[in-house]
């Protein structure tokens, strides 16, 4: 029997609704990974809201969960690090603490680094030392790294001219070091308005992938989440890197059809479960190059 692998999930949690681990944990435990959540905050809810109440986990919590799981003699089943949302660059460096202790008990560890930075129309973003965190020092060690639009200019310290601009920062970001890259959201003058694109660059190639842009009185949090999160899962379920990338845009459409179903502003994961597991129309990557 396939051993069912284990992914040690660190980001946010919120009470109420889907962001963060509250949106990555259920879809990728519906999929078939063994999911290890360490929350990097308790919120009673996304931020998007506006107001919210809860704590943040203090940094030196993260090498200490670490470090019991290590006790127990489980450490060295963990197949994969994810980690998202950071309140701090301090959180951030106690990850790659995590990291790399895990890395020195499984060598065949990956680590999937989403550079949560927000998006400053809807409110949120991060301090500018956790951007150079990113940028400096986690996509250094990242084996994957899923940046949006937003996060990939923030990296590239510009705005994209063309889709081919774009794959040029996205390669830029591929030569610090990552396997892949994936940009889960594409801007760029003179794209196609009804449509939502992304990106997969690795050492072999660049993918591109379109899906139909859904339209919503607000728009949906956690969608990169549950990206970042489903694609990595997939990887781990033996998924080749472009197989795992369509994987997640399918399943994510899925979620955010049954979404806008249900006219809801939380993502509708339960109802979703089986569409995410299987999901009914498969979109193709289709190569690109510059
Ligand atoms: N197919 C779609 N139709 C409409 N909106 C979408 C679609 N896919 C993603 N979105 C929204 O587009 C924005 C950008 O997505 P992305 O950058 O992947 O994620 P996030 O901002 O959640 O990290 C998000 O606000 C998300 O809710
Ligand atoms: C607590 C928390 N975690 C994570 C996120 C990131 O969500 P998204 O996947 O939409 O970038 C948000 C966004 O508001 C949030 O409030
Ligand atoms: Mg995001």
């Amino acid at each position: 029997m396939k051993r069912t692998p284990h992914l040690l999930a660190i980001q946010s949690h919120v009470v109420f609704g889907h962001a963060g681990n509250s949106a990555a944990v259920f879809p990728m435990q519906r999929v078939g990974v063994n999911v290890w959540p360490l929350n990097t905050v308790q919120f009673s809810n996304h931020t998007q809201y506006g107001q919210w109440t809860g704590e943040v986990l203090a940094p030196h919590h993260i090498p200490d969960l670490v470090e019991g799981i290590a006790a127990i003699g489980e450490l060295g089943n963990c197949d994969a690090v994810l980690s998202g949302y950071l309140g701090s660059a301090a959180q951030g460096r106690a990850i790659l603490t995590g990291v790399a202790r895990i890395k020195s008990m499984n060598p065949k560890a990956l680590y999937l680094c989403d550079p949560v930075m927000g998006h400053p129309e809807k409110g949120c973003s991060v301090p500018a030392e956790v951007s150079d965190f990113l940028l400096e020092e986690a996509a250094v060690v990242a084996d994957f790294m899923c940046p949006n639009q937003l996060e990939l200019d923030s990296f590239s310290g510009r705005k994209p001219q063309s889709l081919f601009d774009c794959l040029a920062m996205a390669r830029a970001l591929l030569a610090r070091g990552p396997k892949a890259v994936l940009v889960k959201h594409l801007d760029y003058p003179g794209k196609t308005p009804d449509v939502f694109e992304m990106l997969l660059v690795t050492a072999e190639g660049s993918w591109h992938l379109q899906r139909p842009l859904l339209a919503f009185p607000r728009q949906p949090v956690g969608v990169g989440d549950l990206t970042s999160g489903l694609f990595l899962a997939r990887v781990l379920l033996g998924d080749s890197l472009v197989a795992a990338f369509e994987f997640a845009a399918s399943a994510v459409h899925e979620v955010l059809l049954e979404t806008q179903a249900c006219a809801s502003y939380e993502l509708e994961l339960v109802r979703a479960q089986d569409r995410i597991a299987h999901p009914r129309v498969r979109f193709e990557a289709t190569s690109i190059s510059l």
